[in-house]
């Protein structure tokens, strides 16, 4: 198969292609900013109106475009077709007003385009692997006509666990194909060079199963062993196929997270973003709360509400940063205490999950706790263990109730609370309530976007807690380093590079970096992952000046040069 286009250079692609085909081939189309020149050489002529535009102006017109949208669904609807038919633009739009539109194309608006992915679908975007068809995906990944070095990312879900609204079958693709536009935004990545995924497995949403326009496999999920089988002949074919790339995944359940994770991870260059992103960025707000409380993170009591992927993948890198701080890793097991539906994990409870059991508790210290039911509530823990911090990763909207908040505040300084369940409405609180309630004094850090608060005349800005602080720098030091895996390590040195940049001095000052500085905290990340991957022997590539090696690899949505070329290329 001959390509199409060849990307020569940073700044320039060549084609083969003319008219019609140019405009509709993502890559290339640059609407009414094609030049005269190209317009002339690639066969334009008469297929664009007049005018030659700039790549601000049309962004400005974009952005009008985009604000005369009449509600979030609308501009989501609008920045998908535009990513679809002129990708730098799109780009050029997204960073230029990143606040405001992050929260369109990620969380949480992108949840809401995964419930209505078969209603508001208009055309496809990425690769549909089926469980029913395993020999069709070297097909499906040819047919996406990419070489092995064109391709340096792929991230994959199988629709189980998106965000905290659970199963919603082949929608879970635009969870892949959000998390690759914060990649690109945030980091540079270029776009041209990523494959988002959805593993087609089946959906258990009745609702799905008896829609009639439902586009995804119509059967429940696939379990056990041909799901084990079919997530293994994604992964061969994906690294045989694409040696270079990165394989993402996203929003599985927690069991098939962690075997997948625990499976691949010292095999291949891979990492799980619920658990280890997710660990990385929250270890980065702990370490800010200790700085701001002035207690060192060793000394940190962590009431962790929600023990499941998010929950123990932030308990587990919050505890390693702990024994690094000096703690055993006994004592610093002994720092957590993780609720979940049952109450309080203890370590007689029986149907403890593999990764929970080294956080339970042991029964013998909590025999006079009182219970609800069998379990021990989030409220009474709270009363009896004194949280410096509670984290919420529980999907359980308002758990973090006034009077648990109150208790909590009761005996610490600083209570530190960080709800982090996505998209908004599945909050365990709202800052503005977390305020008032602790008169000023918590510090907070959500996993969806909130505005800032105005209290006694402090303004408090909520650090926004989001693994899309993380996994853009790290995909990229990563890249840059191309390292063969990704260390512990390396997370480790992206939550530290993002702590870094933060100053908690100021009255209401964020424990987290603004959004609107993500590109240069995922650069800032990038470098300190090129670091980590050289010291722990994985890296395959050593750059003498790492700062300027990150910041050649980044792409930025600017047009290149469209050049036209007769011979068919290699
Ligand atoms: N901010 C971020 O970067 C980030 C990253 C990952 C996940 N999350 C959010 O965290 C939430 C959980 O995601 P996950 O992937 O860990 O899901 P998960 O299903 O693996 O974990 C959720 C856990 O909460 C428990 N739970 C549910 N109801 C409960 C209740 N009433 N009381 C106590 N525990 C209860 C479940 O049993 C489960 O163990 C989601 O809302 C997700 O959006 C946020
Ligand atoms: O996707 C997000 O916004 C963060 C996280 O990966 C989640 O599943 O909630
Ligand atoms: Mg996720």
């Amino acid at each position: 198969m001959h390509k199409k286009y060849t990307i020569t250079s940073k700044n320039n692609i060549q084609t083969t292609l003319r008219g019609r085909d140019v405009l509709s081939t993502v890559v290339l189309n640059k609407g009414v900013a094609f030049t005269r020149e190209e317009r002339e050489a690639l066969g334009l002529k008469g297929l664009l109106p007049p005018a030659v535009l700039s790549i601000e102006q049309q962004a400005k017109r974009a952005y009008s475009q985009f604000c005369s949208q009449h509600d979030d669904i609308g501009k989501n609807i609008y920045l998908t077709s535009l990513q679809d038919r002129n990708e730098v633009l799109f780009f050029r739009l997204l960073s230029e007003h990143l606040s405001e539109m992050l929260p369109i194309i990620y969380t949480p608006i992108v949840g809401t385009s995964i419930k209505t992915y078969s209603h508001g679908y208009r055309r496809p975007h990425g690769i549909y692997l089926s469980i029913d068809d395993p020999d069709g995906i070297e097909e499906a990944f040819q047919n996406f006509g990419a070489g092995p070095d064109d391709i340096d990312l792929i991230v994959a879900t199988d629709g189980e666990g998106i965000l905290g609204i659970g199963d919603w079958g082949v929608g879970g693709i635009n969870i892949s194909i959000g998390k690759l536009s914060v990649y690109t935004v945030a980091a540079g990545i270029d776009p041209r060079r990523v494959i988002p995924v959805i593993l087609d497995v089946g959906t258990n949403q009745e609702r799905l199963l008896n829609d009639p326009l439902y586009i995804g496999n119509r059967h429940s999920r696939i379990r056990g062993k041909r799901y084990e089988e079919f997530i293994d002949r994604y992964v061969q074919t994906a690294t045989k196929m694409f040696p270079n790339a990165i394989l993402h995944w996203e929003d599985l359940a927690s069991g098939n997270a962690r075997q997948i994770l625990k499976k691949y991870r010292h095999q291949i260059c891979t990492f799980n973003d619920d658990i280890q992103g997710t660990g990385a960025i929250s270890l980065a707000a702990v370490l800010s709360v200790a700085k701001a409380s002035k207690t060192p993170l060793r000394d940190q009591r962590i009431v962790v509400f929600g023990a499941g992927t998010a929950g123990i993948g932030i308990a587990e890198q919050v505890r390693d940063a702990m024994i690094r701080d000096g703690l055993s890793k006994e004592e610093a097991n002994r720092r957590f205490w993780c609720v979940d539906r049952p109450g309080l994990l203890l370590d007689n409870m029986v149907d403890l999950r593999d990764f929970q059991k080294e956080f339970a508790r042991p029964a013998s210290e909590v025999s006079d706790w009182q219970r609800e039911g069998h379990g021990i509530g989030l409220g009474e823990v709270v009363r009896q263990v004194h949280p410096t911090i509670l984290i919420g990763t529980s999907t359980v909207s308002g758990a973090f109730t006034e009077e648990i908040v109150k208790e909590m505040a009761a005996h610490v300084d600083r209570p530190a609370i960080l709800p982090l369940s996505n998209p908004t409405h599945l909050s365990e609180a709202k800052p503005a309530d977390l305020i008032e309630w602790t008169d000023g004094r918590a510090l907070i850090a959500t996993g969806s976007p909130f505005d800032p608060v105005t209290y006694k005349n402090t303004t408090y800005y909520i650090g926004q807690a989001n693994n899309a602080l993380v996994f853009p720098g790290l995909g990229l030091g990563t890249i840059v380093s191309q390292a063969k895996l990704m260390t512990d390590r390396m997370f480790a040195a992206a939550s530290e590079a993002v702590a870094s940049t933060v100053d908690v001095s100021q009255p209401g000052a964020a424990v987290l970096p603004d959004v609107e500085d993500l590109r240069s905290v995922s650069a800032t990340v990038a470098v300190k992952v090129v670091e980590a991957a050289i010291a722990d022997g994985v890296a395959r590539r050593k750059p003498d000046d790492m700062i300027q090696a990150v910041q050649d690899a980044m792409w930025q949505p600017v047009y290149p040069n469209v050049e036209a070329v007769k011979d068919p290329l290699p």
